[in-house]
């Protein structure tokens, strides 16, 4: 078939597709006979055969969707023992163009608008395979390797094809890749809208453990992918945000991989001061450092064979990230202080940041280098808002964890009510707070003088009350909505009025407008104007009549009689500030 002809049968098939992974076999199988139809006629014919093909979906800074089919045979890859040309991702990135690689030699070829380039002997940091991947391939008969980019409508790259072939009388050669890298790049440039629109199909669920006790229908795509990766060596890194579930996630890869029997060490760099890090990860002799007793073996040592999770590796300083660039390159580190004890590693390595590291490359504070050798497989692990769905069963599975730690065996729930109450919440702090509110709503059933509280068969049900008094207690909950954090106010307030009445300190209905005044104070010291502060708030008929100062006396003095009666420490901060705005004089 010619380009004309693949082009004309593949774009129905796109139109058609329902989801990604049909799109991507579509284009892959166009790819396939583009491929063997260069292949029948150049002088290997009957020498080479294509070996497979993976679409890598990464736009951003994670991969989104993968799949790879396999030949021959041509169906989907479960156990993509392959993912090996991610490595090339740098390569098609910086250079926007397809790229051919000679696996046996290490070489690359760049197909640039102005002609191809051929780049041969390239320095250990610019290989476009690591050692392990280059080996792997070779171990599966990879001679040849062509990458083609996906393009982005705004013109940058949202991922690449990666086409692997075996022909050894090919090595040294650019075997056919001059006579349908054209075409394949038109193919590609075809099917990368579809690859970027279509959804995914909806995945085999994989079975949550006793390491990931929930895998809801939100992030079962992104799992699925990263139980692929597990099973690599490649540097897996595990984006999102704090208290998502990074490290148990990493934890969960490792006991996925086939080092699952070794060591799993974490290094949190957050814990670990700037000048300390090289000795933490690489370990020193006595002597190495003031305070330097003893020998003392590093993270990667205590790790031996096994998984080493660096968690926030945004922190790490710039001369330890010039030695784990070694150790990820070369396989190699030496102790501190042990000028002749140099080591090897044997570590897989698994990195986890809530930072945006393409932005401190772009900063100056991480190196690029390293950004692209720990950047292989990055995954972004979603915030809790995001998957919701989820929440339900987290919460059941926090609490069940709860209730057992207590040493009870009878049953424990949440009502559907109560659940309700947690999905409305934002969850900045996301699993680590989810669970801190489980823990609480549980102590504050269990301590509820209601009887509502332990049911029949001493049940206990935890209900909305519970879990609204536990959201309660979160100060601060940015991103939550206003009117819900309004609520928490006034649960707190009335919380407090409920603790009072029962030491004979009763709050009055009356000082519930002291919030009347603490918005007034809030807009004045936010205009740093009284008038302004009324028009804002819409009181411009007290403004008109100029008795407006006294409006605002009259609402502070609100407030402080509330700061009398509850008041403690941090509170006389803003009874200075009230001070101050009662006696501004009117008009300013
Ligand atoms: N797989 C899990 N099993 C049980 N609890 C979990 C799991 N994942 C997350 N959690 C809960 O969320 C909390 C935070 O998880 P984890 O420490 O893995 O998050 P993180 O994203 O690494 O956070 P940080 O970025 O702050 O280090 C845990 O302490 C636990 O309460």
């Amino acid at each position: 078939m010619s380009p004309d002809d693949l082009l004309t049968s593949l774009v129905p098939r796109l139109i058609s597709a329902m989801n990604f992974e049909e799109a991507a076999t579509s284009v892959l199988r166009a790819m396939f006979s583009c491929v063997e139809a260069a292949l029948a006629a150049g002088p290997h014919a009957g020498r080479g055969r294509l070996l497979s093909g993976v679409v890598h979906f990464r736009p951003g800074d994670g991969y989104q969707r993968l799949f790879g089919v396999q030949l021959p045979g041509g169906e989907r890859v479960e156990e993509l023992g392959y993912l090996t040309s991610a490595n090339v991702w740098r390569w098609v990135v910086e250079h926007r163009c397809s790229v051919s690689i000679d696996v046996q030699l290490a070489t690359l070829r760049l197909w640039l608008p102005g002609g191809p380039i051929e780049r041969r002997d390239l320095p250990a940091a610019e290989s476009p395979l690591g050692n392990e991947t280059r080996e792997r391939m070779l171990g599966r008969a990879t001679s040849h390797v062509h990458v083609v980019p996906l393009r982005s409508p705004a013109g940058g790259v949202d991922g690449m094809i990666a086409l692997e072939a075996s022909c050894k009388a090919a090595i040294g050669q650019e075997f056919v890749w001059s006579a349908c890298h054209e075409a394949l790049g038109l193919l590609a440039a075809v099917a990368a809208p579809y690859l970027g629109a279509l959804p995914q199909r909806p995945v085999q669920v994989v079975r949550p453990d006793e390491f990931l006790p929930v895998v809801g229908p939100s992030t079962a795509g992104l799992i699925e992918m990263l139980r692929v990766f597990a099973d690599q060596e490649e540097t897996v890194l595990i984006g999102g945000p704090t208290g998502a579930g990074k490290s148990r996630l990493a934890r969960w890869c490792h006991q996925q991989s086939r080092r699952r029997e070794q060591r799993f060490e974490t290094l949190d760099l957050l814990s670990v001061p700037e000048e300390l890090q090289m000795a933490e990860l690489f370990g020193w002799k006595r002597g190495a450092f003031t305070g330097a007793v003893k020998d003392s073996a590093g993270a990667i040592v205590r790790a031996g064979q096994g998984t080493l999770f660096i968690d926030e590796i945004d922190k790490l300083s710039l001369k330890a990230q010039a030695g784990l660039l070694r150790v990820l390159e070369e396989r190699r580190f030496r102790p501190l202080g042990d000028e002749h004890g140099e080591r090897a590693a044997d570590v897989r390595f698994i990195v986890g940041t809530n930072a945006d590291l393409r932005e401190a490359v772009r900063a100056g504070r991480f190196r690029e280098d390293l950004y692209y050798r720990i950047n292989v497989l990055p995954v972004r692990l979603p915030p809790l808002a995001e998957r919701l769905d989820e929440l339900p069963l987290w919460a059941d599975y926090m609490l069940e964890r709860r209730h057992q730690e207590s040493g009870s065996t009878t049953p424990v729930r949440l009502t559907p009510e109560a659940v309700r109450h947690l999905q409305a919440w934002s969850w900045p702090g996301n699993l680590r707070q989810l669970d801190n509110i489980v823990r609480r709503a549980y102590a504050l059933a269990l301590s509820s003088s209601r009887s509502g509280g332990v049911g029949a068969g001493g049940e206990l049900v935890l209900d909305a009350r519970d879990v609204e008094r536990a959201l309660a207690y979160e100060g601060g909950a940015e991103g939550s909505s206003l009117i819900a954090q309004l609520w928490r106010a006034a649960n707190s307030f009335v919380q407090e009025v409920e603790r009072r009445a029962q030491s004979d300190t009763p709050i009055p209905l009356e000082l519930c407008e002291a919030f009347r005044g603490m918005v007034m104070g809030a807009a004045v010291q936010l205009r740093g104007d009284r008038d302004e502060a009324f028009v804002l708030l819409g009181q411009q008929q007290l403004l008109k009549n100029r008795n407006h100062h006294r409006a605002l006396r009259r609402e502070l003095e609100r407030v402080r009689e509330l700061l009398r009666l509850v008041g403690g420490e941090p509170d006389m901060v803003l009874a200075e500030q009230l001070e101050a705005l009662a006696e501004q004089p009117p008009g300013r």
